[in-house]
């Protein structure tokens, strides 16, 4: 069994092949489709791209597809980056440069007000049927600076709750079990049979 997610993202890339190979499932990417298309994410909620990213693809290749969209939300900044966390610093998507600019926005925030959470929405679309979406959430703050090399995005900068570290300090099995990617993912299980 074979999936196609809907995404050029790499590093969520990766976790799918991680996440689905537990479940005996093959993962494919835009990354392996010569000229896959840049869906515009136009939305204003992560549902909303999820939804265009997925619906279009789905259409296009006349096949079910997954799509993620996802962020980081940050309270003391009023959710930002929020559905533009990718190009938070420009359209390159450069990680560095958007966690610097995080890290600066967020110089003065004292430690018990910097909150946040990372999101992942999933949708499953399939040509001519309704699509469907689901959302998961990890909870954490923001640190002053960058530690550990795992994972990717905010991931150095992102402290998980309850604990010391980063999520770029965890392993690849740790992150997984705990992401907002994982949790979203949790709630498809039941409705795998949707893909295939
Ligand atoms: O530290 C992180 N750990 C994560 O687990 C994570 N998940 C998402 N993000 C950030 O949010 C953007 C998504 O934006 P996004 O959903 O539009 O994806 P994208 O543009 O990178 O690829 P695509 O799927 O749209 O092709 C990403 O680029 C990252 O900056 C994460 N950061
Ligand atoms: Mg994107």
């Amino acid at each position: 069994m074979k999936v196609l997610i809907a995404t050029k993202n790499a590093g969520k890339v990766k976790e799918f092949e991680f996440m689905f190979a537990e479940m005996g499932v093959e993962v494919s990417s835009l990354l392996d489709v010569e000229d896959a298309p840049e869906v515009e994410e136009t939305g204003t909620t992560f549902a909303e791209n999820a939804r265009l990213k997925a619906e279009e693809i789905a259409n296009l290749y006349n096949l079910p597809v997954i799509s993620d969209d996802s962020g980081l939300v940050i309270d003391a900044i009023g959710g930002r980056p929020g559905v533009f966390s990718a190009r938070y610093a420009g359209i390159e998507k450069d990680d560095d440069k958007n966690m610097d600019k995080v890290l600066d926005e967020m110089r003065s925030v004292p430690e018990h007000e910097r909150t946040a959470r990372f999101v992942c929405t999933l949708a499953v679309a399939r040509p001519g049927k309704a699509t469907v979406i689901v959302e998961g959430h990890c909870e954490g703050s923001i640190a002053y600076k960058k530690t550990g090399s795992h994972g990717f995005g905010y991931d150095p900068i992102f402290l998980v709750q309850g604990t010391s570290n980063t999520m770029a300090e965890l392993t690849k099995e740790e992150k997984n079990q705990i992401s907002h990617r994982a949790k979203a993912l949790a709630k498809l299980k039941d409705q795998m049979h949707l893909l295939f």
